[in-house]
């Protein structure tokens, strides 16, 4: 199969859908891999890495997505990718379709066939592929709520572990699974007094066993999700219902009740977010203010860490893209159900339920795709 890999085109996104690892694997599986120049570049991987692993250079992305039987890369494909994509090709990638109608559009009027990295399953009930950036953007969170927390960017000019004689920032993080879990071991290694909010008691029982005392667990109802964001100085959005857009925990009129300055960092925006007032922003300019609340939505932080994203992206998707390649994704999703957890859309059909829930659109499953 004829492996492409374009630059990515979002803004400061650095980095890459495959590693020259994952380039080299591919072509010992007997694969050609084309990579568009300069795309490894940003995570630290020049050119002639991937020469050396036996891909071949295109000199731009329409040269990559015009010959590649599968696409693969890290951020939803832009307007002008889209255009690019058709009937017959495979896409492999994040996507995030709940909350993005003209994505789910442009797939289905292309007719690609899109499997998405975060809804790909695994035995445990996890989400292997979203797991890595997961880990990278619940650490990066307290780190970029940190800064946004700072008097000069609009916060309320509170440091995450006090002084001695001055008490901590307090930090509420609703969401207590991938994300939450690393922006509270992170936030309270920084000092601060942390709450974990989450639904499911199996989880924050886990957390319980995990960490002790490191931070308090709450169950997320909406009263708890009042009191602790009253209090908060910092509050991170992660929560997350499969493929589906993001539940609105909290609304606009509750800004009234929060601290002056206090920061909220919906991690959840790429799925819609989980703040009524938040909406996607950049790193070129990542924060906003709304009623004396300081919002950081945006949605490709672990871009901002390419290299180590770029790497622990790789490995996550190394197995899957392999198996996708050596027996084309009909026979790789029928002999994976994991993997076709993953399949959003073939032929102008969308195979997620909770995308076509979303969006009101007409959906069947992967299994009645397979079926008929
Ligand atoms: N902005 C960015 O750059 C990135 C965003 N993300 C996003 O972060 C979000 C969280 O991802 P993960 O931690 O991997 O998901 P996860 O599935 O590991 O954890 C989600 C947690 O939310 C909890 N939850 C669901 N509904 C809830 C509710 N109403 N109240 C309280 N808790 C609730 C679940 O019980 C679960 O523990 C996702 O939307 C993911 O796409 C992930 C990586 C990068
Ligand atoms: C998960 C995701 O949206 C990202 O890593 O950018
Ligand atoms: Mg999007």
């Amino acid at each position: 199969m004829l492996i492409g890999c374009p630059k990515e085109i979002k803004p400061q996104e650095f980095r890459v859908g495959l590693t020259p690892a994952a380039a080299a694997e591919a072509v010992s599986h007997g694969h050609k891999v084309l990579v568009e120049t300069g795309a490894g570049i940003g995570s630290g991987f020049p050119d002639a890495d991937y020469t050396a692993a036996g891909a071949e250079i295109a000199g731009d992305a329409e040269t990559v997505f015009d010959k590649a039987e599968m696409v693969v890369k890290v951020k939803e494909p832009q307007a002008v990718e889209r255009a690019m994509l058709r009937e017959g090709q495979l896409l492999f990638t994040y996507l995030h379709l709940a909350p993005d109608p003209d994505q789910t559009r442009d797939l289905l009027g292309s007719g690609v066939t899109s499997i998405a990295y975060e809804t790909v399953t695994d035995r445990m009930g996890g989400l292997p592929l979203l797991a890595p950036m997961s880990e990278v953007a619940g650490r990066l969170a307290p780190q970029v709520g940190a800064w946004t927390l700072q008097k000069a960017n609009g916060g309320r000019g509170v440091l995450m572990g006090g002084v001695p004689g001055v008490g901590p920032a307090r930090v509420a993080v609703i969401g207590g699974g991938v994300v939450g879990t690393h922006a509270a071991r992170i936030a309270a290694g920084m000092g601060a007094e942390v709450t974990v909010l989450d639904r499911s008691l199996p989880r924050m029982r886990q957390l319980d066993d995990m960490f002790g005392q490191v931070f308090r667990t709450q169950f997320a109802s909406g009263a708890n999700i009042a009191e602790q964001i009253a209090q908060a100085d910092m509050v991170i959005g992660a929560v997350l219902i499969p493929g589906a857009a993001a539940p609105k925990l909290v609304s606009r009129a509750q800004l009234s009740t929060m601290k002056p300055g206090a920061v909220l960092v919906d991690v959840a925006i790429d799925q819609g977010g989980c703040f009524e007032t938040s909406k996607p922003t950049t790193h070129q300019d990542p924060i906003y203010e709304v009623d004396g609340i300081m919002h950081y939505c945006v949605a490709n932080m672990p871009g901002a860490v390419a290299r180590t994203s770029t790497i622990a992206l790789g490995n996550a998707t190394m197995p899957f893209m392999l198996a996708l390649a050596d027996k084309g994704w009909k026979q790789a999703i029928q002999d994976d159900p994991h993997l076709r957890a993953g399949l959003s859309t073939h032929q102008g059909k969308l195979t997620s339920l909770p995308v076509g829930e979303a969006l009101s659109l007409e959906a069947i499953t992967p299994d009645d795709l397979l079926a008929a």
